[in-house]
């Protein structure tokens, strides 16, 4: 102990020697910087050059300066003592949230991103190895893995051991109350987590978590880790982080600065689809929450059945017939036009049409060089002008209503169809037609394939059906994808992800994704977790088990209203009562976050007016302390130090799947407290 207490001491002591330094270093720069800049705009061009790079100082001593004030309260969580196999030469390491580096590039404390970190999560004591950024596998023989538990610069203990090494600052971590945004992990990242952290970035990732493992956490650190190990191959607005709601997207991205992620984009899934679809995407044109027909629409069946569709029109655009006469010969054979089509598949009609076009004009160039051709050539070049034909400016709407009368008449028992035409003639849209439009769009109008994105993060994946990231797929060609769900959280049963299967191999070819589980709940108290597999059974078909991490908590408490005979006003009102008198004694024990979850907008409006706070609604962005009324829904992806579950009734929760699911979703957003009140009889499911 007395030896790593003087480690520490000695560590923050270099750290604060750097901290002077890059001050010093950071006021000159500052003024240097500030004096080429008047300099430069009086003229003296010649100094631009010197200005860029002094900018350029500037902003990396900035950076290490917050690094280094960061770490100074705690520079290290870990350390890993090691001998290179090949090498025979001994390391000794301190791992910490930012590397810090002293002058004379000696390295004092890693980055946990950095790749040989990787040890500290995953290796046991012995022979191992670990994977660098180029794939290759450096094998070591592990002595020591330690973990710290430091705070203002004071060690507070350590713990030796082997793989779980840090189990008991896991527990003390978990324990906490939680900020209003999510948490970073850092120092207590598990095996499974950092496996999916580290998967190479050229890889689609599908990740099936329980509620509370870490899926959104685990999806926050691999971004950090692919920008750190990756620079030169990724930029941060190649980023893109989807999610069903706003309130999710800014509780999710609030963590990223603290990770050193900025610039990556966020969109709603509907947002994103927008954002592609450009100008085809009509002023006019609405997205709506609840179309018709979503159930159909969200399957693989349905969006195939409209691939095969468009394939229809591109074969009436693009004949296999050769093209020329008798006399001049042929200007283009059906042979090469086929060879075109097949290896232009990501081209859509109007790309093929100009580049087919031009084609045919430079055929004849050629074919009719001679100088005594010339008046030929000019008449053929006119003749065969604009010989393939698309009509610009077909509306995307008017194909997808062509289709769908056409679908109708092949399956004329599927009467929503009705109802979608009638939607889509007033321009309303769901996600699926939205999904359906995009797709349109890339195989008929996009003028080139979009290359704006090259890594997607879909976080609460399973509320979207397989349909979905078919055209994700098809209109992103180049991106990777990290999907990340828990198909026993899809609320929306009928159209969500209820297994993986279809998604890993209907759309993505199941060699190409890597399926990672995560089992473990990191959220929750045992009393909650074990409350919350009383649904999941129902909820999961069985398939996917909770393994709580073994913390303990208050037992989960029922609060049962009798119904007063007076009518249902009163008996709401002696709930309410009950409600506010808990969230006293929850706020009394130092919790901050408390939701009280209802079934759906109306009864959370009604428990919000008895609470006497505003209730949570569809486009709220917010995610705050305090108490927060939500209907099920919208505490997607949330967590709370306690939660009071309102009216949990078996008339609001029926023996279903679909009610399992919402059950399961409202139980596990709780940390720490779970309490249930109800009227009447409770839900059988539990
Ligand atoms: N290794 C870990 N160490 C400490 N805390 C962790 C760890 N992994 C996850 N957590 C915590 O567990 C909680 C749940 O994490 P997160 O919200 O990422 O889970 P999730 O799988 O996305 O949950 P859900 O499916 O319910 O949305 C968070 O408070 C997170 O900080």
């Amino acid at each position: 102990m007395e030896w790593e207490k003087k480690h520490l001491a000695d560590c923050r002591k270099e750290i604060k020697e750097n901290i002077e330094r890059l001050e010093t270093q950071l006021a000159e720069v500052t003024a240097e910087s500030e004096e080429l800049f008047r300099a430069v705009r009086l003229g003296a061009n010649e100094l631009y050059s010197q200005l860029v790079v002094s900018v350029d100082i500037k902003e990396g001593c900035q950076v290490s300066l917050r690094k280094n004030r960061t770490a100074y309260e705690k520079p290290y969580f870990g350390r890993i003592d090691y001998e290179g196999v090949e090498t025979g030469k001994k390391e000794q390491l301190y791992i910490g949230k930012n590397g810090i580096m002293l002058s004379g590039h000696r390295m004092l404390v890693v980055d946990w991103r950095a790749p040989v970190a990787s040890v500290y999560y995953e290796n046991e004591l012995g022979r191992g190895s670990y994977g660098t950024v180029d794939g290759s596998e450096i094998p070591i023989e592990l002595s020591l893995k330690r973990t710290f538990d430091i705070a203002d610069g004071r060690l507070l203990g350590y713990y030796d051991s082997d793989v779980a090494a840090n189990d008991v600052l896991l527990v003390k971590y978990l324990s906490q109350n939680k900020e209003a945004v999510l948490g970073d992990i850092i120092s207590t990242i598990q095996k499974e987590q950092n496996q999916i952290i580290r998967e190479t970035p050229y890889a689609s990732l599908i990740v099936q978590g329980v509620a509370g493992s870490g899926k959104t956490t685990v999806a926050m650190h691999r971004i950090s880790y692919i920008l750190y190990n990756y620079k030169e191959k990724f930029a941060p607005e190649e980023f893109c982080i989807i999610a069903g709601s706003e309130m999710l997207l800014h509780y999710i991205t609030a963590s990223l600065p603290e990770l050193e992620v900025s610039n990556v984009k966020q969109l709603r899934m509907e947002r994103f689809f927008v954002r592609i679809l450009e100008q085809e995407w009509k002023k006019s044109y609405r997205f709506i929450r609840t179309g018709a027909g979503e159930s159909g629409k969200s399957k693989l069946c349905f969006i195939k059945a409209l691939e095969e569709y468009l394939q229809k029109i591109r074969e009436s655009v693009f004949p296999l017939e050769d093209i020329g006469d008798d006399k001049d010969g042929v200007f283009m054979s059906g042979e090469s036009i086929r060879e075109t089509l097949e290896r232009s598949g990501e081209k859509s009609i109007a790309a093929l049409v100009t580049y087919l076009n031009e084609r045919l004009r430079g055929r004849i160039k050629m074919l009719l060089a001679e100088e005594e051709q010339k008046e030929l050539r000019a008449r053929k070049i006119k003749e065969y002008k604009n010989w393939f034909v698309w009509k610009k400016g077909r509306k995307l709407s008017d194909i997808y209503i062509e289709f769908l009368l056409d679908y109708l008449r092949g399956n004329p028992e599927e009467l929503w169809i009705e109802t979608v035409l009638e939607h889509v003639q007033k321009g309303r849209f769901d996600i699926y037609d939205m999904a359906a439009l995009t797709l349109i769009y890339v195989r008929v109008s996009a003028k080139e394939k979009n290359t704006d994105f090259r890594q997607i993060i879909v976080d609460e994946a399973q509320d979207f059906g397989a349909a979905v990231y078919y055209v994700l797929r098809q209109a992103l060609p180049d991106c990777y994808f990290t999907i990340m769900g828990d198909v026993s959280q899809n609320i929306n049963f009928e159209t969500g992800m209820n297994e993986w299967d279809t998604l890993a191999e209907g759309v993505f070819a199941a060699a190409k994704v890597r399926f990672h589980v995560l089992a473990k709940s990191y959220r929750n108290t045992i009393e909650i977790s074990q409350y919350a597999g009383r649904v999941l059974s129902a909820a999961s078909a069985g398939n996917y088990k909770i393994e709580p991490v073994i913390r303990h908590g208050k037992p989960v408490q029922l609060w049962k209203q009798e119904v007063l005979p007076e009518g249902g006003g009163d008996t709401f009102r002696q709930m309410g009562d009950k409600a506010l008198s808990l969230i006293g004694d929850i706020q009394k024990s130092g919790y901050e976050t408390i939701a009280v979850i209802c079934r759906n907008e109306a009864q959370a409006e009604l428990a919000a007016g008895l609470l006497g706070v505003t209730a949570g609604a569809a486009g709220e962005e917010d995610f705050k302390k305090g108490v927060m009324v939500l209907p099920v829904e919208q505490t997607k992806g949330l967590e709370f130090d306690a939660v009071i579950l309102w009216e949990p009734s078996a008339s609001n929760y029926q023996e279903t799947a679909a009610d399992a699911k919402l059950l399961y979703v409202a139980i596990t957003r709780a940390l720490h407290e779970l309490h249930l009140i109800y009227s009447g009889e409770l839900s059988k499911l539990l």
